[in-house]
């Protein structure tokens, strides 16, 4: 990473994979949802969020064909937006019961806190909903994190691989591009963020199996983030 002079930067953090093992994501929020999906819209179908949500959800009317759809999506780890926010909508209940709880690596917590402290200005990029990050972080392994984030980019912003993303987000944000520093685990996220401008690093989780990139600066946690801010 090339350190931006003067103002401290902007942090844009990743989750699954860089904060957050990939197990938890896949072996434990997916096949959360999976299962009361269709409970879920059941009993909420005809509220208006959720109705609105399920409008956005193609291949008919019924619940049935939404259902379906949303199973094929769920199938697939689509990043659909509709899929994502009922997603999100599902965890709440979870989290809010106990049943769930957000997995943070342990290094993630004390890093944020202290980037925080030290005037860098956090945010989170993920195509989980911006309900499912906030409810990640509030009610997190390493307790309550939402505050320490100014904004939840989701993919409203557009994909995560695809460069006008990370532009939108700075414009969003109100920061220059090349004061944002981007995190994750996914080189073609990478890309996308630098071709807007971003600077980035690859966060490389052994415990997740990422395989490095070289075309990125990398970080084996976010301890090794070549960041002053982090180090406190
Ligand atoms: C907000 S936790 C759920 C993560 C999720 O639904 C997902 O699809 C993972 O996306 P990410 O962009 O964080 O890799
Ligand atoms: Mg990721």
């Amino acid at each position: 990473m090339t350190r931006p002079e003067g103002a401290m930067p902007h942090v844009l953090t990743d989750i699954e994979g860089t904060t957050t093992a990939i197990a938890f994501v896949h072996r434990t929020l997916f096949p959360y949802a999976a299962e009361a999906m269709a409970s879920f819209l059941r009993d909420h179908g005809a509220e208006p969020e959720v109705a609105a949500i399920l409008r956005d959800v193609p291949g008919g009317k019924r619940l049935g064909d939404k259902l379906d759809t949303l199973r094929g999506w769920m199938a697939h780890d689509a990043k659909e937006t509709p899929l994502k926010a009922l997603q999100g909508l599902i965890w709440r209940q979870g989290y809010a019961d106990g049943a769930l709880r957000g997995h943070l690596w342990p290094d993630v917590a004390p890093a944020l806190r202290a980037w925080h402290a030290g005037g860098a200005r956090l945010a989170v990029y993920s195509s989980g909903s911006e309900e499912a990050q906030r409810l990640l972080f509030r009610h997190s392994e390493a307790g309550d994190l939402e505050g320490l984030f100014e904004r939840f980019f989701d993919t409203r912003m557009g994909g995560k691989r695809e460069n006008a993303s990370y532009a939108r987000i700075a414009e969003a944000w109100g920061a220059e591009p090349g004061r944002i520093l981007f995190l994750s685990d996914v080189a073609e996220e990478l890309d996308a963020a630098r071709g807007a401008g971003l600077l980035t690093c690859q966060i490389v989780r052994a415990e997740d199996g990422t395989e490095r990139s070289n075309r990125h600066p990398v970080a084996r946690d976010f301890d090794e983030v070549p960041f002053a801010a982090a180090k406190g």
